[in-house]
């Protein structure tokens, strides 16, 4: 290596003077700060317009001659550019205060059937956030820190309206947006939510998915060429060019990186321009370089004039020095609200001094969590939070100074149409029922024909037990003994059974995913429950017949069932009818269940239950008269009584006892049909009412 081309890396020391508006007076009893002996590494809260030129002096240089240099303050100095964005004012600027926020749930008997806590819990409710109250201007980026369980994303929900109506649950205080209480169907409009779980579709593409809401949620008036560059303008906004064509993929699919994931979440919901945008832990579960890569990303679209809140759990220094505003919440109450570069000062103040060279965002979570490891530590730990509460009430309300577009929030009222916002719909969906269809069932089409592992092991079960059950009862049909007539009839029994299981099984691996993307898309009013069902399931019926149709060409065959040509269509049929019952059986009720592994558990009960009674097993004049009823809703029932009539009818085997239910085959096939019809509707049913996400528009 060319000793003489590296010269030392000096680090770069950066004395930071902190303006902030502080208490007049530290606590009484606490002693000064010691001096700080330690090296100065520089102040690590130092803020991003403190950043000007303090480039790396000192060039380190590779053996070819390439600069490769660190500059530590990267991230931070990119966005110091504030014109990369073209979408600059294509939005309305709105300013967010809310005031005196308060937030209780019921916790006592009458609400749960447990006894009350102590303290304030004894009338039933528990406290979880009170006092709160702050502003957050257009072109600002507001963090809200706090230990778990401090009311972060109770907090996030009030001010973004996504506080889930819970009964007994209550809310106070004001939320005002340009200081006027807010309309939620036009919030709605101009605010956006980024959830913490990043719930998209591995299999389709990033360009894909921002596409799909672009359809979607940008108004039909809009010509397809407009979206399509708001589109390419996200893409690009959230750096995301060179993934555009790759897929999104999850722990079992290689795809993009875990920071390039949160960006398409943010970028599905940046795809209607909003001018507000909130965001819970968007750097949860992220490494150090893409949680920066994220928060960068904000603090780039605060700049680009929108109002950005997030939730986050300790922030690396680079990450803190990003934020403009900051919140700090303890045990529900407000520990310090204000300029983000001043808190280190604020709390200087009191006398509780961040050390030079700690991350001042440890230092804060340290300094507000409650200890409960021993009662000494819980008590004490409780008085300070409760002190530094009380301070941060009694203290003069902060004026905030950032963003460029401060006074533009004045200008606006919500509502005043510019730009995307102009052009949106005032209706609830901004699109047609046919258009939600028609891209819906292009999405559900993709993702079909892409789900490789589960299309390829469906094939691979088809294929495998077909053939298995064609050899064991081989020719079995050509027989005319009754032996072999009684060995028909278990056949035909068994591959029910087994068309019932294939297709509930293929529900509950798969659905419970799509759900929570459903629920996601729901919330932010992209479609109408009824395009998405009926999308879902005209695009699942013909995979479903395609493995039927392959089932059924091999065993009927080959068991040597009867060779005629309605016949075989007939059992076709009947199998495929079959199979899209139980699927709606298990949809049903992995709607309806309030998770997966409720699903899983139910869903076989179900299916054995209608086995149980399908005939084979127990005749109908040995089910006691009580329950006899259960039989008349067995789906394979119907099914096992109308393949056997298909295969026996008009054949007289002596000694042969054909189970039968009094209907003819057609009815038969008529009544599996209805049981399919009320099984969708009722998955329908209980989407629509049991899984809409419900918010509370108090505030
Ligand atoms: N609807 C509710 N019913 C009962 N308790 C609730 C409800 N909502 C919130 N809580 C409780 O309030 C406290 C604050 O919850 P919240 O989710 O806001 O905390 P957080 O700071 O976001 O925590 P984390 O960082 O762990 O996500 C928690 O103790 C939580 O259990």
């Amino acid at each position: 290596m060319n000793q003489e081309a590296v010269p030392v890396a000096v680090p770069v020391a950066v004395p930071v003077a902190v303006p902030v508006a502080v208490p007049a007076e530290g606590f009484s009893g606490h002693t000064a700060a010691p001096a700080h002996v330690e090296p100065d590494y520089g102040d690590t809260s130092k803020h991003i317009d403190d950043v000007t030129e303090e480039a790396t002096q000192s060039r380190i240089m590779a053996e070819d001659g390439t600069d490769i240099s660190f500059d530590p303050y990267f991230a931070t100095r990119e966005n110091v550019n504030r014109n990369q964005s073209t979408t600059k004012y294509n939005r309305q600027p709105l300013t967010l205060q809310w005031e005196d926020l308060k937030f209780e749930v019921p916790v006592g008997r009458s609400a749960t059937g447990v006894p009350c806590l102590k303290g304030n819990e004894e009338k039933g409710m528990k406290t979880i956030l009170s006092g709160c109250s702050g502003e957050i201007k257009p072109g600002g980026l507001l963090a809200i820190m706090g230990s778990s369980g401090a009311g972060k994303t109770t907090l996030l929900n009030l001010l973004a309206g996504r506080v889930t109506s819970a009964k007994g649950s209550k809310s106070s205080g004001r939320v005002l947006v340009n200081g006027e209480k807010r309309d939620f169907s036009k919030f709605r409009q101009v605010a956006s939510y980024v959830l913490q779980d990043d719930d998209l579709f591995a299999e389709l593409t990033v360009r894909e998915q921002v596409e799909f809401g672009a359809m979607l949620r940008l108004p039909n008036t809009m010509p397809t060429e407009k979206k399509q560059l708001a589109v390419d303008r996200v893409i690009t906004e959230l750096s995301l060019s060179k993934v555009a064509n790759t897929n999104i993929g999850n722990e079992l699919m290689r795809g993009v990186s875990g920071g390039e994931r949160k960006r398409v979440s943010i970028g599905t919901e940046l795809v209607t321009n909003p001018s507000m945008l909130f965001l819970d832990e968007p750097t949860s579960g992220l490494d150090a370089f893409n949680a920066l890569n994220v928060i960068t990303t904000l603090r780039r679209l605060a700049y680009n004039g929108r109002t950005v809140v997030t939730t986050i759990h300790q922030p690396r220094s680079n990450i803190y020095s990003q934020f403009d505003m900051l919140l700090l919440l303890s045990q529900g109450r407000v520990m310090y609200f204000g300029p983000a570069k001043d808190a280190v000062a604020y709390f200087s103040a009191l006398n509780f001094h961040c050390p030079a060279q700690f991350n001042p965002a440890d230092y804060f979570i340290d300094l507000i969590s409650v200890d409960s490891r021993s009662p000494d530590a819980e008590a004490l730990t409780k008085k300070r939070v409760a002190v530094l509460a009380d301070k941060h009430s009694n203290s003069a309300p902060l004026v905030t100074e950032y963003g460029e577009d401060s006074e533009m929030g004045s200008m606006a009222k919500l509502g005043e149409p510019t730009d995307t916002v102009m052009e949106m719909r005032s209706t609830k969906y901004q699109n047609s029922w046919v258009t939600e269809l028609r891209f819906l069932a292009v999405r559900a089409f993709k993702l079909m024909v892409r789900e490789r592992t589960a299309n390829f092991s469906r094939l691979g079960q088809t294929i495998v037990f077909s053939i298995l059950l064609g050899l064991i009862w081989l020719n079995a049909g050509r027989g005319d003994s009754s032996d072999d007539a009684r060995s028909l009839i278990g056949i035909l029994f068994f591959l029910l059974i087994n068309q019932c299981f294939g297709g509930a099984f293929a529900i509950i691996f798969v659905f419970p995913l799509e759900r929570s993307v459903v629920t996601r898309e729901r919330a932010s009013g992209t479609y109408r429950v009824s395009s998405y069902f009926v999308a879902k399931t005209l695009c699942e019926l013909p995979r479903t017949f395609f493995f039927n149709m392959l089932f059924s060409c091999i065993l009927y065959w080959m068991v040597g069932l009867r060779a005629t040509v309605s016949a075989f269509f007939f059992f076709v049929l009947v199998v495929f009818i079959t199979t899209v019952t139980a699927e709606s059986l298990a949809l049903a009720i992995s709607i309806l269940a309030a998770d997966p592994q409720a699903a899983s558990a139910l869903i076989p009960v179900a299916l054995i239950v209608s086995v149980l009674f399908g005939g084979f097993f127990i005749e109908g004049d040995q089910i006691y008269d009580w329950l006899v009823w259960i039989k008349w809703t067995s789906l394979v029932q119907y099914a096992f009584t109308a393949l056997v009539m298909n295969e026996f009818q008009g054949r007289d085997i002596p000694g042969l006892v054909v189970p039968s239910n009094g209907f003819t085959k057609w009815e038969n096939v008529a009544f599996l049909a209805l049981i399919l019809l009320v099984l969708r509707g009722l998955g329908y049913f209980f989407l629509l009412k049991f899984r809409a996400p419900t918010f509370d528009k108090t505030l």
